[in-house]
């Protein structure tokens, strides 16, 4: 390890400040553009030991978890709580305009739509039992530390209030020394809980678990490792007024701005597409809206979130009929010939994007394409796809749906 005094240049893809060291860059977690810092380093990564000329768009961290002065953060669950609404919303707009430009793109892109804390619905905890208690909360980050935490202001006030309830089914489902996931879901009939990476739970567990949530309100249902443990409620989502129950630890979008932001985004472009195609449909957070417009085709390899579309479709009065298809998009995309019949086409694959069904769209004559995107290194190699094949980039924005981290999400909407 050796330290010394470097400036900070630039944010990095990750959030982490990056400054010219003496041996090359350094990336330097909780820093910002213009500050002085001393750090402690090993290879490339450096440890603020102290800020010797902070950045006026330093500001005092929302959480106490996120490390008393901002600079030594704990948990590993925000990684930009320091920085001021101004710097941190240009970061995110910029990860999409840079993004673009490595592939030769330059469109507009819109300001960012922001996110409030407060709003995340659904949350991923690390949990582990101890003898003395059980512990949920985040990952230091790069560690396996757990930071058991008591506020998260990120996180919707009725969830965190519930953290000792969750902790109590947490404790009742582990085994000493058990490190897990769970995953709650605030839901229109009480929580989803989702735990994960349990070893299997012995008659006595399952019991006790059961017994526990009996004893509360408000939960709607607990599953262990994708398998339903109990089910008082059934949990319900409501996609722009279609009511959806999503299967245990089923995709959903973490935040409902964020959520009705993309729809809106894509019900606009689509307008009054009489055949919708959906691909990567989930549980229909866009097919069911689209619904309301024109008939929709929706796609997506997994059985459980499609057969709960289905069954949302089909029990709601006044929307145009959802076909569902379990189709691998990834190894059979849909074909430029299928493609034919539909106005419009939304695709909103998972990180590693959608390459082969780009590949055909661009080949294809629908008029309208909305691309949602959770990584806008991918979305931009799929959309130079299809400008490629000759479509046209009306507009793209971006949209903060985890606040204070590096991530961002993209609604591109597209015209043949
Ligand atoms: C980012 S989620 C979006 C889901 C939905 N559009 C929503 O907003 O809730 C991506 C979806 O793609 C599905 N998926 C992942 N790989 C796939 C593949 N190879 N073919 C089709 N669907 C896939 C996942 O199951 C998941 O439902």
């Amino acid at each position: 390890m050796s330290t010394e005094t470097v400036t900070i240049q630039k944010l990095g893809a990750q959030g982490d400040g990056i400054a010219n060291g003496t041996d090359g860059p350094v990336y330097v977690p909780f820093t910002l553009p213009g500050e002085t810092v001393a750090i402690a380093r090993i290879k490339s990564q450096g440890t603020v030991m102290s800020i010797t000329t902070p950045s006026p768009d330093r500001q005092e961290p929302h959480c106490r978890h996120f490390g008393p002065d901002g600079v030594n953060g704990t948990c590993g669950g925000c990684t930009l709580q320091h920085a001021g609404d101004a710097l941190y919303r240009g970061f995110k707009r910029q990860l999409v305009i840079d993004a673009l430009k490595s592939k030769g793109l330059t469109p507009e892109v819109g300001e960012l739509v922001v996110a409030h804390p407060g709003e995340r619905r659904r949350v991923t905890f690390a949990a582990r039992k101890t003898e003395k208690e059980m512990l949920i909360g985040f990952n230091q980050a790069e560690s396996h530390h757990l930071v058991n935490i008591e506020e998260c202001p990120i996180s919707s006030a009725s969830l965190i209030a519930r953290l000792p309830a969750i902790k109590a089914i947490g404790a009742a489902l582990a085994v000493n020394a058990e490190a897990f996931r769970i995953t709650v879901l605030e839901t229109a009939t009480g929580l989803d809980i989702a735990a994960d990476g349990l070893k299997t739970l012995s008659d006595q567990q399952r019991r006790k678990a059961t017994e526990t949530v009996l004893s509360m309100r408000g939960i709607a249902r607990v599953s262990v490792n994708g398998e339903i443990l109990i089910e008082p409620v059934k949990p319900m989502l409501d996609f722009g007024g279609v009511n959806v129950s999503p299967p245990a630890g089923s995709f959903t979008q973490a935040t409902k701005p964020a959520e009705e932001a993309m729809a809106e985004l894509v019900l606009a472009h689509v307008g009054k597409a009489k055949r919708v195609a959906d691909l990567f449909a989930g549980t229909g957070t866009f097919s069911l809206r689209l619904a309301r417009i024109g008939r929709v085709h929706a796609v997506e390899s997994e059985d459980k979130p499609l057969a709960a579309l289905d069954h949302a479709a089909r029990n709601t009065q006044g929307i145009k009929p959802v076909s569902v298809e379990r189709r691998d998009l990834f190894r059979r995309p849909l074909m430029t010939s299928e493609l034919k019949v539909y106005d419009a086409v939304v695709f909103d694959p998972p990180r590693a994007g959608a390459e082969f069904q780009c590949k055909e769209l661009a080949r294809s004559t629908v008029k309208k394409i909305a691309a949602v995107s959770c990584n806008p290194l991918t979305l931009a190699r799929d959309l130079a796809i299809l400008v490629e094949g000759g479509y046209r980039i009306t507009s793209v924005t971006p949209i903060d749906q985890f606040l204070w981290t590096s991530h961002v999400e993209v609604v591109a909407t597209l015209e043949k």
